[in-house]
């Protein structure tokens, strides 16, 4: 099996609902998106799916977020905002748009700072 990694990121602004501290008021993030896909066939080339491919359907989903009051937009209008659920709704919704029988999205991380992230993927504890 090979492992890829893209990086990419986004600004936006939030606030946790039901939160005991300063993050329940309005700020915002620079989150940084890790993606990790693992894929297990070669092309002629010697790729498994192309960086550009990855990158080109993570930025789809970063678009939606992007410039954004995330309390405000689809699903985060309903789900709290936070690390655990982007980096979520980032493995299912890239997930829909590169998986294949020989690709698959492993695992998001999101760095809400450069000090604190969350890393989802499919597992029990
Ligand atoms: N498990 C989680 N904990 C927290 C989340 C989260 O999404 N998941 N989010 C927040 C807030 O959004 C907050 O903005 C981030 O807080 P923090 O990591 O403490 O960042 P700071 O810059 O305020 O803290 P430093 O001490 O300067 O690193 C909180 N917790
Ligand atoms: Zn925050």
């Amino acid at each position: 099996m090979f492992v890829l990694k893209i990086v990419t990121d986004f600004a936006s602004a939030h606030l946790l609902r039901d939160y005991p501290g300063d993050c329940s008021r309005l700020h915002g993030h620079n989150w940084k998106v890790e993606m990790m896909v693992v894929a297990r066939k070669l092309n002629s080339n010697g790729i498994t799916i192309d960086f550009r491919e990855i990158k080109k359907q993570t930025k789809v989903v970063v678009k939606l977020l992007d410039h954004q009051y995330l309390n405000e937009i689809a699903p985060f209008d309903k789900l709290n905002p936070t690390a655990e659920n982007i980096a979520k709704y980032f493995f299912y919704e890239v997930g829909q748009l590169i998986n294949t029988n020989d690709v698959k999205v492993k695992e998001v991380t999101i760095w809400e700072t450069s000090r604190a992230s969350v890393t989802y993927y499919q597992g029990d504890l």
